[in-house]
């Protein structure tokens, strides 16, 4: 009992997902004896569920958060049929075996009619009653507490990540290792035109004063809860959207290539273009963007997109505009002091 209330406090002492994911992974493995215990990250990309680790601890081990390597989504809820079958019927917990032959126990973590991740214990010997109430009663908590963390770190009305948020996502990118690392005075590597990178987009609605002006400020809020939900469905599930205040989002976009940046982008200006916003009718974003990189601080990589997005606003709106191209062309210049940049 001593040993589980530690752990309570412990799981109820952070203010940040990673660290809650890490509490309760351990406090389940030490607990229940398991050969391992994860959280599984769940996702819908096109209609089709997948799963991958988000942190993991191993008998023996240390847990760890698990960052995607790559732009992929995981596995196909296919390669976790009792898992799927749990999510389809909306069932509190699921038990099968691995082609390892240990057991696996599985409870998604459900926030009314959808769970976006789940915990999962392997077991060698199986899971006894006592141990299935006591997971359960951790799950409990988890899910109450996530919600906690939900809360804290989204906007109110869109229910996008917040400004607070930022800095954290931006530096947990980083810390994947795939932002393109240069030292400093190192010339940038302009003939690798397909490597994947990391980038950071600034989203502006265009003449939104306009709309308030008009049409009043419940449909200025309602023109940015569409494009709220034109963001999130526009960019992939591991890319990163915030709305940063006023009528300003930000995307942080996981490792892609420039033309899949400028294509992905392009293709959310165009969906705000050719949706139909009741009452206001047509309304337009401009966006800059830039690729992130290692040795910039937060505050210059959104330099760089701001300066790119105003670019836009001056040469038409309703255009994305890419920094170092605008750099490259002499449209944009930048001199560089120490860790900040001023631009002319
Ligand atoms: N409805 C609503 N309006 C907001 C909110 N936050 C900021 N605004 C309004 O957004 C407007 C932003 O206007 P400006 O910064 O002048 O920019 P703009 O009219 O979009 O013009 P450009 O950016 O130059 O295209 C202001 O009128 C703010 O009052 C909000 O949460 N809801």
């Amino acid at each position: 009992m001593d040993s589980l209330l530690r752990h309570m406090v412990d799981m109820t002492g952070h203010r940040d997902h990673t660290m809650l994911d890490i509490s309760v992974i351990s406090a389940v493995q030490e607990l229940s004896g398991a050969t391992q215990t994860r959280v599984l990250a769940i996702s819908t990309v096109c209609g089709q569920r997948f799963v991958r680790s988000r942190a993991c601890i191993r008998a023996g081990g240390v847990a760890c958060p698990e960052e995607p390597q790559d732009s992929s989504p995981g596995e196909p809820i296919a390669a976790f049929p009792e898992l799927a079958w749990c999510l389809d019927h909306h069932a509190s917990r699921a038990e099968g075996m691995g082609s390892d032959g240990l057991r696996r126990l599985w409870l998604p973590i459900w926030f009314g009619d959808k769970a976006s991740a789940c915990l999962e214990i392997t077991h060698a010997q199986g899971f006894n009653a006592d141990t299935v109430h006591m997971v359960s009663g951790i799950v409990s908590v988890y899910r109450n507490f996530q919600n906690l963390l939900d809360y804290s770190e989204r906007d109110s009305l869109t229910g996008l990540l917040n400004r607070k948020t930022f800095d954290d996502q931006l530096a947990r990118m980083l810390h994947a290792g795939d932002a393109e690392t240069l030292l400093p005075g190192q010339p940038e590597r302009r003939h690798h035109v397909a490597e994947e990178k990391q980038w950071l987009a600034v989203v502006d609605v265009d003449h939104f004063k306009l709309v308030n002006d008009r049409f009043g400020h419940l449909y200025g809020d309602e023109v940015l809860i569409l494009i709220a939900n034109l963001l999130q469905s526009s960019f992939r599930a591991q890319d990163r959207v915030f709305r940063f205040g006023g009528e300003e989002f930000v995307v942080l976009l996981r490792s892609t290539t420039l033309e899949n940046a400028r294509r992905i982008i392009d293709r959310f200006r165009s969906n705000v273009e050719s949706h139909e916003f009741p009452q206001v009718g047509q309304v337009t974003v401009s966006v800059g963007f830039t690729s992130i990189r290692a040795t910039d601080s937060p505050v210059v990589t959104l330099g760089h997109a701001d300066q790119a997005l105003y670019f836009a606003k001056a040469n038409g709106r309703n255009r994305a505009c890419h920094y170092d191209e605008l750099v490259a062309g002499g449209l944009l210049q930048t001199i560089a002091t120490n860790d900040t940049a001023e631009f002319f």
